[in-house]
């Protein structure tokens, strides 16, 4: 991670999109850790600071925001060795507060959105948010059907037969059921059974969980349920999703049926009045926290009536009806005992902090980065110091500073390498004004080779199994890979290899066959893998299907973006695309893509040693061409619409994300290009100007009835 804490306002656009990149590239991984493998890496606290960051950062250059952006998803797609189960009422996450003001800022907002007056009344229900796994319990006639995670909100793991095995989890209800009825809520596990797991676990020398959550998601989402009915989970209802009629006018109201068909509902949850109320429930649920049996994260509140959540809608990932307001995270301090220089991918020098371990938020600290050279001198943090460490703020974990009283007399100020750590000593340049130090060795720097050839076989690349990290750094360092190329050599060069990998330590012939038929298996791959396993700056996952979508094949795509690199050579200070030459105006033009990844591309396709490492990978592999996108299904997806007039049942926001998440662009103008002009009373030269171009014009209620929310 580069500059984080760096104001987003100081950030030039460049920066701001490197760095947008390298939150979406943590955050998938931090994701992939937390959902996937049940095994966090860093805190919570420090995640979310990390979404808060991308947020900060997207709020503030809105024409950046990736289609693989954190801020556009939720969790992660099922892990494979479960089916999959779709959820016909998305699973989503929630928007997050840290400070009072912005759960104040919350009810203003969705009092807004409602147009309410201030003498109407809007409840909230607070409830405190269970640190568990959410779950969706699907009943039919009051008997308990199918059971599955979250996922990705579309599609979750089944796990129905897991879920029979919870003591909480009624198999039958009791009154007037729905027919159908989708209860949801947390599974979790309580810390009293968590010790007792663990200590079992220990014995037996089995893997350790690192908390409660961890245990909990770890114990559910088992392939066996031989080992989730021998794990304590407990189960607490706060939400439903499909249901065959509604359960009741109010969130509350609702709570109140689950709890009478048989589920366990939070005794701490209360219905408040106001913006102040909510916060007092924080409070007292703050205090109590720790005499809870069950860890919780923060308090969420969601608008009470039903009908309002229904207007309120969603925004991208989470529901505009609810907040959940974190706890802060905790400091600790601990002795700098290193500060270590890594190189990465692309060159940038990361100063790392090497700390004496040290637990913080419940978490053990060991490193952290302290981003660069600038930081560093920002901070003053020298080796030696005692420094305070925060699993919250800006970064992970972020260092505070130094504790002054405690320096040690003999500390210096840290000095920043001239050198890159690499054997070649390359000179460090720290380009034009920016923060960041590179090693000006690109691909004759070592430390660049194996980081490029570790991301060329990561997961979401090449993903080829049993050369992960290790393999690629032991094999490099043998001198058996030096480019991507040479993976696809290997068996080949193995042959005549003097030390043939089959003898080498942690590898057997079976290892080592296995490994050529992984990768002989990738020989094949998809377009947007191969793109993407390039690793050209800011072009990420999601850019690297849009670069396939658009282009469809290898050839097409090679030969546009040498084209767009011409074009660009020629033209390098043309600031509008279309002055710079038509490939290039295409690829800016592509959806989300921009000038400033389109150069990243053009610069990569402007060195000669980058098309020979494709040129290389072209004749050895089978770039198979990308599929069509998929056409939306909503009548107005793709189409652009304008309101205009007042609007009787609904905000200019509300009209506005109506539009939105059913895929339409929303105009502030009438124009050739407008297909729809929603026109509400007092409307003025818009609906004028839409009767002049016999343009398709709408009443609200007609456009209610096109996006299938007619009465
Ligand atoms: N440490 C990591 O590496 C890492 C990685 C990914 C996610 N996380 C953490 O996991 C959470 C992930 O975010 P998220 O998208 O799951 O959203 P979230 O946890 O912030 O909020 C949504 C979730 O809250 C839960 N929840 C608990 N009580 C609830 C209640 N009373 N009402 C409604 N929902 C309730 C539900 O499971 C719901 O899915 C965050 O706390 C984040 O810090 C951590
Ligand atoms: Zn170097």
């Amino acid at each position: 991670m580069t500059q984080q804490r760096k104001p987003a306002d100081q950030l030039s656009e460049a920066e701001a999109a490197e760095e947008l990149a390298a939150l979406a590239a943590a955050i998938r991984r931090h994701d992939d850790l937390y959902y996937r493998q049940d095994a966090p890496e860093i805190s919570d606290a420090d995640y979310d600071a990390l979404r808060r960051r991308n947020e900060t950062l997207e709020t503030a250059f809105p024409e950046l925001v990736r289609a693989d952006s954190p801020s556009q998803r939720v969790g992660i797609a099922p892990a494979a060795g479960f089916s999959k189960v779709r959820h016909r009422v998305p699973m989503l996450s929630l928007q997050n507060a840290f400070a009072d003001q912005d759960v104040e800022d919350f009810v203003a907002r969705v009092r807004r959105f409602l147009s309410l007056q201030p003498i109407d009344p809007l409840s909230v229900v607070a409830e405190p948010k269970i640190d568990g796994l959410s779950i969706s319990l699907r009943y039919e006639r009051g008997r308990f059907r199918q059971g599955a995670t979250r996922g990705d909100g579309t599609e979750g793991e089944d796990v129905t037969n897991n879920l029979r095995t919870l003591r909480d989890l009624p198999e039958r209800l009791s009154g007037e059921v729905p027919d159908v009825l989708e209860v949801r809520g947390e599974v979790y596990m309580t810390k009293r059974d968590f010790a007792a797991l663990n200590a079992r676990q220990e014995a037996a020398g089995g893997k350790l969980f690192a908390n409660p959550r961890n245990a909990a998601a770890g114990s559910l989402r088992q392939l066996d349920s031989k080992i989730t009915e021998q794990r304590p989970l407990r189960f607490f209802a706060y939400a439903w999703g499909e249901v065959s009629r509604p359960i009741a006018a109010t969130h509350w109201e609702s709570l109140q049926r689950l709890k009478g068909w048989g589920f366990a509902i939070n005794p701490l949850a209360a219905r408040c009045r106001s913006a102040a109320e909510a916060l007092e429930v924080y409070r007292k649920v703050e205090a109590e926290r720790g005499t809870l049996d069950y860890d919780i994260d923060g308090v969420v509140y969601k608008v009470d009536d039903l009908s309002f959540q229904e207007r309120l809608g969603f925004v991208s990932r989470a529901p505009r009806w609810a907040i959940a307001h974190k706890f802060p995270a905790e400091q600790a301090q601990t002795l700098l005992e290193e500060i270590v220089v890594q190189v990465g991918r692309t060159g940038a020098l990361t100063p790392v902090a090497h700390l004496k371990p040290v637990t913080v938020g419940g978490v053990v600290v060991a490193r952290a980065t302290l981003h660069n050279p600038d930081e560093i001198a920002r901070l003053d943090v020298r080796v030696g110091d005692s420094i305070t460490v925060q699993r919250a703020g800006d970064v992970i974990p972020q260092i505070l500073g130094p504790v002054l009283d405690k320096r040690p007399e003999d500390a210096e100020p840290y000095r920043f390498p001239d050198v890159c750590p690499c054997a070649l000593a390359t000179p460090v340049v720290h380009e034009d004004g920016a923060v960041v130090a590179r090693c000006s060795g690109e691909l004759a720097c070592p430390f660049q080779q194996v980081e490029r050839l570790i991301h060329f076989v990561s997961r979401d690349a090449f993903d080829i199994e049993g050369l992960g990290d290790k393999q690629v750094r032991s094999f490099f360092e043998r001198e058996l890979i030096h480019t991507p190329a040479d993976i696809f050599d290997l068996a080949e060069s193995d042959k005549e290899s003097l030390t043939p990998i089959r003898k080498l330590e942690g590898w057997g012939e079976k290892s080592a066959d296995n490994l050529f038929a992984a990768i002989e298996a990738r020989r094949r791959i998809p377009l947007e893998r191969f793109i993407y396993a390039l690793g050209i700056r800011q072009v990420g996952q999601a850019t690297a299907k849009l670069l396939a979508r658009s282009y469809g094949t290898l050839v097409v795509w090679q030969d546009a973006m040498l084209a767009a690199a011409g074009e660009r050579q020629a033209a390098p200070d043309a600031k509008k695309p279309d002055l710079v030459g038509e490939h290039y105006a295409e690829l800016c033009n592509i959806h989300s893509i921009g000038t400033n990844v389109a150069d990243e591309i053009c610069s990569f396709f402007a060195e000669p040693h980058n098309l020979e490492v494709v040129r290389q990978l072209e004749v050895r592999l089978s770039v198979e061409a990308a599929a069509q996108p998929e056409t939306a299904d909503s009548p107005v997806a793709g189409k652009t619409v304008v309101f205009t007039g007042t609007l009787a049942t609904m905000s200019r926001g509300e009209a506005k994300a109506s539009a939105e998440s059913r895929g339409a662009k929303v105009a502030g103008s009438v124009s050739k290009k407008t297909d729809y002009v929603v026109v509400g009373a007092d409307a003025g030269s818009k609906a004028t100007k839409a009767q002049e171009l016999g343009l398709t014009i709408l009443s609200e209620e007609d456009w209610l009835t096109l996006i299938g929310r007619g009465a």
